[in-house]
């Protein structure tokens, strides 16, 4: 809670430095609304007890009075909502939303994109800009509420100190309400695994991929009935809790209208037995009506803002995340001009939050400077996450990398970064126009076509340019007016995008032919090895190829194989096959299956 506080007080100034004369008028506008609404029971007692004092005077006055009030509280409640409004968009979208994508584009490992807990809170943040800002005006609204109900109340008590009683059982549809939250959002929380599992299901039936094997595989019906069992988990528990949510609400009315009805029975006694005027009686009528209204909008309001606290939440977590991300990956040293010794694995071992399988299991090895390493293994032995400790995407648990001695966690991690081309399995399928996709991969070159020409030849990716209707101008992404690529010409653009920074001293290659066909994997295969040897000679860098296919890998200056985590060899081709074991053995099977085949 302190912490919501203190974001609304940091929100409270912002908005304060951003448009004053609003935050003032706002501001304003409500306490003039505490007044008129008061002033409005007031007004009418004083006009009653001057009728029925034969006052005429005191009458017009205490009803022109009653009038005036009326109009102002009523304008205000709607100028209020109007400049907060106004507040709201300029702090929350220029703001508030800034800070968010910046939080969320600037973190430098993958824990976010890759755990669903983290994805869940990241997605609930990048939607909630306004929802955050607003709670901030909910709170100031419950405030000038929270003010009225006592104002109202203390008028009550010039009636009859017994009114006051009112006090602390107007607080108890306030206290059941917060309960009946809780109890919902707990609810929420609880379910929450069986939401995600249903919104991933129905994303499964209803995404063109993954689609056409559900299909064919005929479990359309099997995965609907999974998908509607997960969404009746969830919603049972939820509408149950709704249901304990409303009970506990209507208790909390049922005592506060008990005991107004007993306050109200209570004037009017007063009054027959000439303990009170008929002002008295009007007065306690109308801070009723005025006051159920009062208890009813703080409800509202206070929904709202824990409504925008339930934002808060995420929010200020995705940004102590994103601090500790900056602290944690923000080296002091730069990166080497040029590999001398290359780049060395000391026990490194790594396993992924949130489960129990290592990874990496205490790998050391040397890639030495302009060596083609290749990374072979079977499924899951831990191919990628090694190149991703390289790219810095993840930091070794234990052990550590180094980049010509310097230890790579003390590398700041953009300049590192900078001196890296990398394909990924899972490569980006940039939906813009096909030169900017390829540019990419070197932004302070993206727009020099010659840098582009080369990049797009040593993907062997001409051909793809060649079947566009512009050529590298061609905008890509049917979903936004332009053409479609095959699987292969987007590992085309991703491997061409690779090859666009001239002086890298890592250059990753994570399955780069997955999806292309036998000749076009061979081609390409001999021009990265030649473009591998050409950055060995300019800058010493260190390329290193995951693959599955063997055959492709023997020209390699090294091979490590991993297996569950472990490097369990390592050595050239020949060596390896002589030493007859793990990678003597998948290269067999690899060699009999090809020519089997
Ligand atoms: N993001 C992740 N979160 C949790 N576990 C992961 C994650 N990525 C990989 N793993 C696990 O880590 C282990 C190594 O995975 P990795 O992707 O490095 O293997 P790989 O050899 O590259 O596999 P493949 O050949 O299938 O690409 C596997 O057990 C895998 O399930």
């Amino acid at each position: 809670m302190k912490r919501v506080v203190s974001l609304w007080a940091e929100l409270f100034a912002l908005s304060w430095r951003r448009t004053p004369g609003v935050v003032a008028g706002n501001l304003a506008v409500l306490s003039l609304g505490v007044v008129a609404t008061s002033g409005t029971a007031v007004a009418l007692a004083r006009a009653v007890d001057g009728m029925a004092g034969g006052n005429r005077t005191a009458a017009v006055v205490g009803a022109a009075a009653a009038a005036v009030c009326y109009a102002v509280s009523h304008m205000s409640g709607l100028m209020s909502g109007t400049l907060r409004v106004v507040a709201v968009e300029r702090v929350g979208f220029t703001d508030v939303n800034s800070e968010i994508y910046r939080d969320i584009g600037t973190l430098q490992g993958l824990e976010h994109l890759e755990r669903t807990d983290f994805l869940d809170r990241v997605t609930t943040v990048s939607r909630s800009a306004w929802g955050i800002t607003n709670s901030l005006w909910g709170a100031i609204g419950m405030l000038a509420d929270t003010l009225q109900l006592v104002v109202l109340l203390c008028l009550l008590g010039t009636v009859s100190p017994w009114l006051l009683l009112l006090l602390p059982a107007a607080c108890l549809p306030l206290l059941a309400n917060y309960r009946a939250q809780r109890l919902v959002t707990a609810a929420e929380t609880e379910t929450a695994e069986d939401f995600r599992l249903q919104r991933h299901l129905f994303e499964l039936a209803t995404d063109a991929g993954a689609g056409k094997e559900i299909r064919v595989a005929g479990a359309t019906a099997a995965l609907a009935e999974r998908q509607s069992a997960a969404w009746d988990r969830a919603m049972r528990a939820r509408y149950w809790a709704r249901l304990r949510a409303s009970a506990v609400k209507a208790a909390g009315w049922a005592v506060f209208t008990t005991g107004f009805g007993g306050g109200l029975g209570l004037v009017v006694w007063q009054a027959a037995h000439g303990q009170g005027s008929s002002g008295d009686v009007v007065l306690t009528i109308t801070v009723a009506a005025t006051l159920r209204q009062a208890v009813q909008q703080t409800l509202a309001r206070a929904g709202e803002t824990l409504d925008g606290m339930r934002l808060v939440e995420p929010f200020l977590w995705l940004r102590a995340y994103a601090a500790r991300d900056r602290a944690r990956t923000r080296g002091t040293e730069t990166a080497p001009g040029s590999l001398r010794e290359g780049i060395r694995l000391e026990q490194v071992t790594y396993t992924y939050p949130g489960t129990d399988r290592t990874a990496l299991d205490a790998v050391s090895c040397t890639l030495p400077a302009g060596a083609v390493v290749a990374v072979v293994g079977e499924y899951g032995s831990g191919k990628t996450t090694l190149v991703k400790l390289l790219a810095k995407f993840y930091r070794p648990d234990s052990g550590r990398i180094t980049v010509d001695g310097y230890d790579l966690a003390t590398l700041d991690t953009d300049a590192w970064r900078a001196r890296i081309s990398a394909a990924f399995q899972d490569f980006g399928r940039f939906r813009t126009v096909f030169a900017e996709t390829v540019g990419l991969g070197d932004l302070p070159h993206k727009d020099e076509p010659s840098r582009i020409a080369e990049a797009v030849a040593a993907a062997d990716a001409e051909s793809v340019v060649g079947s566009l209707p512009e050529g590298l101008d061609t905008r890509l992404g049917r979903e936004l007016g332009g053409v479609d690529l095959s699987e292969g010409q987007w590992q085309k653009t991703a491997l061409a995008r690779a090859a666009m920074r001239q002086s890298p001293l890592l250059f990753v290659l994570d399955e780069p032919t997955a999806s292309l066909d036998a000749p076009s994997e061979e081609e390409i295969f001999q021009r990265y090895m030649d473009r591998a040897r050409s950055l060995a000679a300019r800058t010493g860098a260190v390329t290193v190829i995951v693959s599955h296919r063997f055959s492709t890998l023997s020209g390699a200056d090294l091979i490590l194989v991993l297996d569950r985590g472990r490097l369990a060899e390592q050595g050239t081709h020949e060596e390896l096959l002589a030493l007859g074991g793990r990678y003597a053995d998948l290269y067999g099977i690899q060699a009999t299956a090809y020519t089997a085949s």
